[in-house]
């Protein structure tokens, strides 16, 4: 089971992905794309990342915005995994 993360670490993971705010115990982006295609595109990209990770975050779509909310759902809380996810997200070109 991975560990939940102080408030510290947390604040200090944060500071190292500039596109991702912290919401409680929940890491949050929106990504705006040119429209609805585009959006679904990008989805399709962070599946084989998000499964190889075995990670996945929640994800809500409207028409050209997605918004991601990741956090350990077996924890109930931020852990290292999460901030691994969003990295990887991050990454996605
Ligand atoms: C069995 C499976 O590995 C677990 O249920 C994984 C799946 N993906 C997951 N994703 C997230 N975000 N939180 C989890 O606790 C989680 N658990």
């Amino acid at each position: 089971m991975p560990v939940r993360l102080d408030k510290a670490a947390i604040t200090e993971k944060t500071s190292t992905l500039p596109d991702w705010k912290t919401d409680g115990e929940t890491l949050h982006q929106t990504k705006k794309f040119q429209d609805f295609v585009e959006a679904i595109a990008f989805v399709n990209k962070l599946v084989s990342p998000a499964e190889a990770i075995g990670h996945h975050p929640d994800i809500s779509i409207s028409y050209n915005k997605v918004s991601i909310t990741i956090t350990t759902h077996d924890a109930g809380g931020l852990t290292e995994l999460d901030f691994q996810l969003a990295q990887t997200i991050s990454n996605l070109v």
